[in-house]
């Protein structure tokens, strides 16, 4: 991917959280790693290209001396943050992005619509489309992210012409986009689309989400959608096309030779020896499908008590938008079930699930891959899921087997090297687990292998590369077909 080393220089990336959370500690502004999918990908592509992150740095600041030593401590990582109030933030990221759009994108119904929250949506994205107008270059190249930003390309395509500067705009979308009627639940659903399709190039996990985006152009806004892989609208043509996301995976494998995380694989072994461990690492999300996982481990359980002892489930709920009321309530839910499962299945021996709400760091993270027989991943609606690479990623020697719903992402590509099942049928995913723990080795290393095979051909870098060569060619030759 040479070809993009001009561009490298003038490559913006914008997400509405910046990869860094800022936090004040003891009167000094200290930042940590983000958690998510989002990061771990852009996280990926730092080791080939050169870029600025614009984003919110998840903290209110609002003396101008503090603001630029949070400026300068975020400099060192090319990070460039974008203060908002706090409770604007707040009204943009839980009240419309994570209470409104994001239940709306995952196929959740029973959404409530509101205009304080929206107002909010929109004054957020004037304020990135204004910090990034003003820094861009003409011909930079400004690659847009997620589903907290989706009036950003046109607000900032505006502001770029006002100035004179002509930058090519790309936006990707990390969730899934609804199939046909579900879209219309959102009365502002035609400002979001009109947003998006101020980019050059859009760029969806799947075939099935550019799919369903494509058809609700076509029928929401009439716009030309006859060629493959384009949209023509309001005299411009927006290429919109499928890029696979992944990992680093060399990032796990390293992490694996590490002594410590050795020593920690060693005690692990120890520990659960005779036991046959599953896995689960999910942010604690409804669209993660815990609630269920939780059910079917339950009537896995129930269905095998030959195995009493022998199966331990250990699952990471990573927090996340706990600010969110729909979010505070799942978590009551699931401790509850949680305890309720241990009541029921626990011996003297022992307990057979482990539930862990809080985040784990990445080497503890590696260890936990590598030792678990199955990771078990039981999302209802995800946009890819890269957990599922990850733990192929510390598969090398066990040669593990995922176990994964068919609504991840990550199923449109996994499906033949894993044990596919539909989140909702406790039956099927009792067979599922039980399936895994007894294939046989050579059937665990034909799988294995597949995966391996896809998740080294498909990392991080490819697509960021990718995204940024296809971007570049847009801003060298726009009116060429896609
Ligand atoms: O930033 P948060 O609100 O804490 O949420 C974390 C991220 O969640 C979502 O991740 C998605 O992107 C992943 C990478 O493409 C994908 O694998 C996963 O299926 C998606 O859920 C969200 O889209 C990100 O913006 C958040 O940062
Ligand atoms: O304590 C943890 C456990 C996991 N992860 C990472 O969070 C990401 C989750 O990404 P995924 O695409 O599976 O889902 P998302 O959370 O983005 O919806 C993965 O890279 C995990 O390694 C994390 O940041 N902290």
């Amino acid at each position: 991917m040479g070809s993009i080393t001009d561009e490298k220089r003038n490559l913006i990336i914008v997400s509405n959280r910046l990869p860094l959370s800022v936090k004040q500690v003891d009167g000094t502004y200290q930042s940590s790693l983000s958690s998510g999918g989002l990061v771990t990908s852009l996280s990926g592509l730092t080791k080939s290209t050169k870029f600025q992150w614009f984003g919110w740095p998840g903290i209110e600041v609002k003396d101008p001396n503090d603001r630029e030593d949070v400026k300068r401590s975020l400099e060192a990582h090319n990070a460039i943050p974008i203060f908002l109030d706090r409770s604007l933030a707040h009204e943009h990221y839980n009240g419309f992005s994570n209470r409104i759009l994001w239940p709306v994108l995952h196929y959740q119904s029973g959404v409530v619509f509101d205009e304080t929250p929206w107002q909010a949506y929109r004054r957020v994205n004037e304020l990135f489309a204004d910090a990034i107008a003003k820094s861009a270059d003409s011909g930079s190249l400004i690659w847009v992210h997620d589903y907290h930003l989706m009036l950003l390309p046109e607000l900032l395509r505006d502001r770029l012409k006002q100035q004179g500067k002509s930058c090519a705009i790309g936006f990707s979308l990390h969730t899934p986009f609804p199939a046909g009627d579900f879209w219309r639940n959102l009365p502002v659903r035609k400002h979001l689309i009109e947003g998006m399709l101020s980019s050059d190039l859009i760029g969806f996990h799947t075939d099935e989400y550019k799919q369903n985006f494509i058809d609700t152009c076509a029928s929401l806004l009439n716009a030309r959608t006859e060629i493959p892989n384009q949209i023509q609208y309001k005299n411009r043509l927006v290429c919109i096309n499928k890029f696979i996301v992944g990992i680093d995976p060399e990032k796990f494998t390293d992490s694996l030779q590490k002594p410590d995380v050795q020593e920690r694989i060693r005690s692990l072994k120890e520990r659960y020896k005779g036991v046959k461990v599953i896995v689960g690492v999910d942010r604690l999300d409804h669209i993660k499908g815990l609630t269920q996982k939780l059910k079917g481990f339950d009537a896995f359980l129930d269905d095998h008590p030959e195995l009493q002892n022998k199966v331990v489930l250990i699952q990471v709920a990573v927090p996340s938008r706990e600010d969110v009321k729909e979010y505070q309530d799942l978590e009551t839910e699931l401790c509850t079930i949680a305890g309720k499962i241990n009541g029921k299945h626990a011996t003297p021996e022992g307990t057979p699930l482990l539930y862990m709400h809080r985040s784990v760091p990445f080497n503890e993270l590696t260890a936990l891959y590598s030792v678990a027989d199955v990771c078990l991943l039981t999302s209802t609606r995800d946009g890819m899921n890269l957990v599922a690479f990850e733990y192929v990623a510390c598969q090398e020697e066990r040669h593990g087997v995922l176990v994964l719903s068919e609504f991840a992402g990550a199923a449109s590509f996994m499906t033949n090297g894993s044990i596919p099942f539909h989140p909702a049928n406790k039956t099927e995913m009792s067979e599922a687990i039980f399936n895994a723990l007894n294939l046989d080795p050579a059937e665990r290393k034909a799988k294995y292998e597949y995966l391996r095979g896809f998740v080294n051909a498909n990392t991080s870098a490819k697509w960021g590369e990718t995204f940024i060569e296809k971007l570049s060619l847009r801003c060298r030759r726009p009116g060429e077909s896609c």
